[in-house]
C-alpha cells in the first residue's frame, strides 16, 4: 500500500513522519475491522469496504493488510503458470513456513511473530502448543491445490475464518489437534479443505494403483455423516478424491462396494463403522487422518468404545478432534488418542452463539402446546423456516402433527426411529422450503448447516447445557442473527443452576418464576438482583 496511508502491508505500524492523526493508527489488518465505504468513496476492490489505501504494488484501491493479501495472492496465481501451485502442494507437510512465509509468493506480505500474536488476539484465537504454525490470511497462500482454491470461490468461501486461518496450517504441518469454535464458524471445511489437499497429494504421487482410504471423519448422527460427505464432494471436485458414506440405515453391501472401488475419505458413524469392519476385510493401513467431528459427543459412553475401537485399527494417525463444547474431561481424554496435541480455541466456544438471541417463556407443561400453537400463528413471532426440538421420538411425531392440525403449515419430524429414507426426505422437504418447520429429537442439535433456519424453539429443554449450545447454535451460521425461544418450567430444574448463569451472561431476560425458582438457591444472580432487594429495602 502507498500513500494515502504510504505504508506496505509487511511494513506495519505506519510511519509516524507526519503528524497526520490517521497516520498514528495502525493499519487495518482484516477487511472485518474496515468501515463501509461512503458514497463517493473509493473501494477496496477485494470486498468492496471504504479503500483507504492503495496497492503499492498494483495501484488498487483496498482496504487493509488483509485485501491486499488476497489481491496479491489473485494476481500472482494468474501470472504464474498452473505449474507453481502444483509444486506447492508437493512442499513437505511438515514445514512450518507453508502457510504465510510462502516463496513461491514472495511478493505476499508477511507478518512478523509479534503481528501474528496481534492478529491472533484480534481474531479471538487462542493457541497451546509447541511451535504452532501461523494462520493464513487466505487460501490461496497455504499450498493448496489449484482446483481446491477454485472450488472454494465457487463455493463462495472468499477468505478463510478464524478458525480456517489457525486450523488449516495446523493441520498441514501433520499436527494432532483439539480444536473448540463457536457455533456455525466453520469447522467443517477448517478440517476438510487439508483433507483434499492431502488426498490429492498423495494420490498424485503415488505409482500404485491401490485406492484405499487414506482419511476417516467419525460422526455422531447420520445426518450430519450426510452433510460433511456432501460437503467434501463438493469441495473435492475434480480432485483425485471420492467419498464413502459409511452409515447405519443404508445397505451395508453398497457401502462396501463403493470402498472397494477406490476413495480418499470414509466419513461414518462409529457404530456403521464398526459394523462394516467386522464384517469386511477393509485395508485401513493408508489411512493417516482420523477427524472426530463433535469429539464431546463421541467420547460419550455409547460411543466412546466404538470411536477407541476405530482409532486403535489405524496406525499412528494424524488425529483433529472438533466441537463447540468442550471440557477439561474430553481434554484429558484427547490425549490418549494423540501425544502432543495443539489446542485450539476461537471465539466464545461453550457459550451459545452470541448472534442468537435467547428468549425465555416460563411455561407449564400442560399449557406448552398452546403456546408454540401461539408464536407459530403470530406474524411478528414466528420467523420461518424453524426447528422445534423436543426431548422424545413419541414428542416429536405427536407435536408435529398436533402443530399441523392447530395452524394448517405443513410440519415433518425427524428422530431416531424413522428409517434413513424417511430422515432424507423430511430433510429434504424442510432445507428447500417445502414444510417451514421440523420437529427434532436432538438428531439435527449438532453440527446441522440449516442455512436458512434464524429460529429455534426449545419446547423441551436438552439434559445438558452442552446439548443446550448446540440447539441454540442452529439458528445462526457465520454470524448471520437468529433467536432461540426456550419453553421453561420446574420440571426443567435439573439444568437451572447451568442454565441461568449463561442466560445471565447473554443478557437474555430470566423469567421471575425461574429467578424465584427454589432450585436456583445459591445461584447469584449478579448486581441486577442485588439492587432490586436493595431498593425494595429503602423506605
Ligand atoms: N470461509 C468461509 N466463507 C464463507 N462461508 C463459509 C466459510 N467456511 C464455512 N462457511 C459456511 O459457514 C457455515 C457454517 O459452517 P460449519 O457448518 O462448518 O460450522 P461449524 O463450525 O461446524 O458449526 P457447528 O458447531 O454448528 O457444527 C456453512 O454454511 C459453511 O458452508
Amino acid at each position: 500500500m502507498d500513500q494515502r496511508e504510504n505504508q506496505a502491508a509487511d511494513n506495519l505500524p505506519v510511519s509516524s513522519s507526519d503528524n497526520n492523526e490517521s497516520e498514528d493508527l495502525p493499519v487495518k489488518e482484516r477487511c472485518f475491522d474496515q468501515r463501509e465505504a461512503l458514497p463517493g468513496e473509493p473501494r477496496c476492490v477485494v470486498c468492496g469496504r471504504y479503500g483507504e489505501y492503495i496497492c503499492d504494488q498494483t495501484d488498487d484501491d483496498i482496504c487493509s493488510v488483509e485485501c491486499k493479501t488476497i489481491l496479491l495472492a489473485r494476481v500472482a496465481a494468474k501470472t504464474k503458470p498452473a505449474v507453481q501451485a502444483a509444486k506447492r502442494v508437493n512442499l513437505p507437510l511438515g514445514d512450518e513456513s507453508i502457510c504465510i512465509k510462502d516463496t513461491n509468493f514472495p511478493n505476499i506480505p508477511t507478518l512478523a511473530d509479534s503481528r501474528i500474536t496481534a492478529l491472533r488476539s484480534k481474531l479471538d484465537i487462542c493457541v497451546k502448543g509447541e511451535a504452532v504454525p501461523d494462520p493464513i490470511m487466505c487460501f490461496s497462500s497455504c499450498g493448496l491445490p489449484e482446483k481446491l482454491v477454485h472450488n472454494l470461490e465457487t463455493a463462495g468461501y472468499c477468505m478463510p475464518t478464524p478458525v480456517q486461518m489457525q486450523v488449516i496450517p495446523a493441520s498441514m504441518s501433520n499436527r494432532s489437534l483439539l480444536v473448540s469454535a463457536d457455533t456455525g464458524s466453520g469447522k467443517t471445511a477448517s478440517f476438510l479443505i487439508p483433507i483434499i489437499a492431502h488426498c490429492s497429494q498423495v494420490r498424485s504421487q503415488q505409482c500404485t494403483g491401490k485406492r484405499g482410504p487414506l482419511a476417516i471423519v467419525l460422526s455422531p448422527t447420520r445426518e450430519l455423516c450426510v452433510q460433511v460427505e456432501e460437503q467434501a464432494k463438493v469441495l473435492g471436485k475434480g480432485l483425485p478424491f471420492k467419498t464413502a458414506l459409511v452409515v447405519g440405515g443404508d445397505p451395508l453391501a453398497q457401502q462396501i462396494y463403493r470402498i472397494e472401488n477406490g476413495i480418499e475419505l470414509i466419513v461414518g458413524t462409529p457404530g456403521r463403522l464398526i459394523d462394516l469392519l467386522m464384517k469386511h476385510d477393509v485395508d485401513l493401513s493408508d489411512v493417516s487422518v482420523f477427524v472426530l467431528d463433535e469429539v464431546d459427543c463421541l467420547l460419550q459412553r455409547g460411543f466412546r468404545d466404538q470411536a477407541m475401537q476405530v482409532f486403535q485399527s489405524l496406525s499412528n494417525p494424524q488425529v483433529m478432534m472438533f466441537s463447540a463444547t468442550l471440557d477439561s474431561e474430553v481434554e484429558k481424554m484427547s490425549n490418549s488418542l494423540a501425544k502432543t496435541v495443539i489446542r485450539i480455541s476461537c471465539g466464545n466456544p461453550s457459550r451459545p452463539n452470541k448472534s442468537v438471541k435467547q428468549v425465555v417463556i416460563w411455561v407449564e407443561s400442560k399449557k406448552k402446546k398452546q403456546k408454540i400453537f401461539e408464536i407459530i400463528k403470530s406474524k411478528q413471532h414466528f420467523k420461518p423456516p424453524a426447528v422445534v426440538f423436543v426431548s422424545s421420538r413419541v414428542g416429536a411425531d405427536l407435536l408435529s402433527e398436533a402443530i399441523t392440525v392447530a395452524t394448517g403449515l405443513k410440519v415433518v419430524s425427524i428422530h431416531g426411529e424413522k428409517t434413513m429414507s424417511e430422515r432424507r426426505e423430511s430433510l429434504r422437504r424442510f432445507l428447500t422450503g417445502e414444510v417451514s418447520v421440523v420437529v427434532s429429537t436432538g438428531v439435527l442439535g449438532r453440527g446441522m448447516d440449516l442455512l436458512k433456519v434464524r429460529q429455534v424453539i426449545l419446547f423441551d429443554i436438552p439434559n445438558s447445557i452442552d446439548e443446550y449450545i448446540h440447539q441454540v447454535g442452529r439458528a445462526s451460521r457465520m454470524g448471520e442473527e437468529g433467536m432461540a425461544i426456550l419453553f421453561v418450567n420446574e420440571e426443567d430444574r435439573r439444568i437451572f443452576k447451568e442454565l441461568v448463569p449463561v442466560l445471565k451472561t447473554a443478557g437474555a431476560p430470566i423469567p421471575r418464576e425461574l429467578a424465584n425458582s427454589r432450585y436456583m438457591a445459591g445461584v447469584s444472580l449478579g448486581s441486577e438482583r442485588k439492587r432490586k432487594l436493595s431498593s425494595r429495602s429503602r423506605p
